[in-house]
């Protein structure tokens, strides 16, 4: 589903050269729960940013779906992001003047689709993420955690390849936090969704299937589920806190 091979990506600045990806290659199967952690600088949004195609890497290759992402031109790439990627970001960005539906239809719209074919999208959507009975409400008349599977559902309206979040649960208390997750949890269940997600979160990351650990632009580790997300996470803890001169938090 997403396969990259030997992705770099440098910054260039007054200072120097600075190589933020170096040969990383990693792969996600359709349907997995992926999360990529690491220290402040490992280049985890560098990675993301290359797979939006917002920065352009240096080398290597982005294969989404067997499709090369990284050297597309711009209106290529708006393609690749309207139809095969979606977004779930920090702040969730509802858009407060259109009802929880409006706001799932919104980028189906924007994407051509047919009524029937919106329908048909929406209904599940609405229905997977328990969303059924307040989709006539505006986002500022919702609870958190609604609001959150309503971003959810909104970013899978387009049926993306590939979920793209970045830091979802950061800025939310331990209960939103949960019904961020319990949301990617229901997008792969449900919907057979792929999940790539950035977190310094153990807690949301022991939920996934798989960690990987980045480290001056590099892979360092790949931390497979085992036992429950509490033993899982404590595992995730001790291994970042190995790399990282930060402790982590559970
Ligand atoms: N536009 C840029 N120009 C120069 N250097 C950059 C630029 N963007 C990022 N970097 C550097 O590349 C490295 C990786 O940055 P990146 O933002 O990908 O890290 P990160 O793992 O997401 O960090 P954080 O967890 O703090 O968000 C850092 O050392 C950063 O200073």
């Amino acid at each position: 589903m997403l396969n990259i091979k030997n992705l770099k990506k440098k910054y260039s600045s007054k200072g120097g050269e600075y190589i933020a990806l170096n040969n990383v290659s990693l792969d996600v199967k359709k349907g997995e729960f992926v999360s990529v952690m690491g220290p402040s600088g490992s280049g985890k949004t560098t990675l993301l940013n290359c797979i939006s195609g917002f920065i352009k890497g240096d080398a290597g290759e982005i294969l989404l779906d067997n499709q090369n992402i990284l050297n597309l031109k711009e209106e290529d790439l708006a393609n690749v992001r309207q139809n095969k990627l979606g977004f779930v970001f920090q702040d969730f960005m509802l858009i407060n003047g259109l009802t929880v539906l409006e706001n799932v239809y919104l980028p189906q719209i924007i994407a051509n689709r047919t009524i029937e074919e919106m329908e048909k999208r929406t209904n599940k959507l609405l229905t997977s993420f328990r969303i059924s009975d307040i989709q006539s409400k505006y986002p500022t008349e919702i609870s958190g955690g609604q609001k959150q599977r309503t971003a959810v559902a909104r970013a899978l309206s387009n049926k993306p390849l590939v979920l793209l979040a970045d830091e979802p649960t950061g800025n939310l208390d331990s209960k939103s936090s949960i019904s961020v997750i319990e949301a990617f949890i229901d997008a792969k269940t449900n919907l057979d969704a792929t999940i790539f997600m950035v977190t310094h979160d153990a807690f949301a990351a022991s939920y996934s299937d798989r960690v990987i650990a980045l480290k001056d632009g590099e892979i360092v580790r790949e931390l497979a589920r085992k036992g429950t997300p509490r033993e899982f996470s404590n595992e995730i803890l001790v291994f970042m806190n190995s790399i990282n001169g930060v402790a982590y938090e559970a």
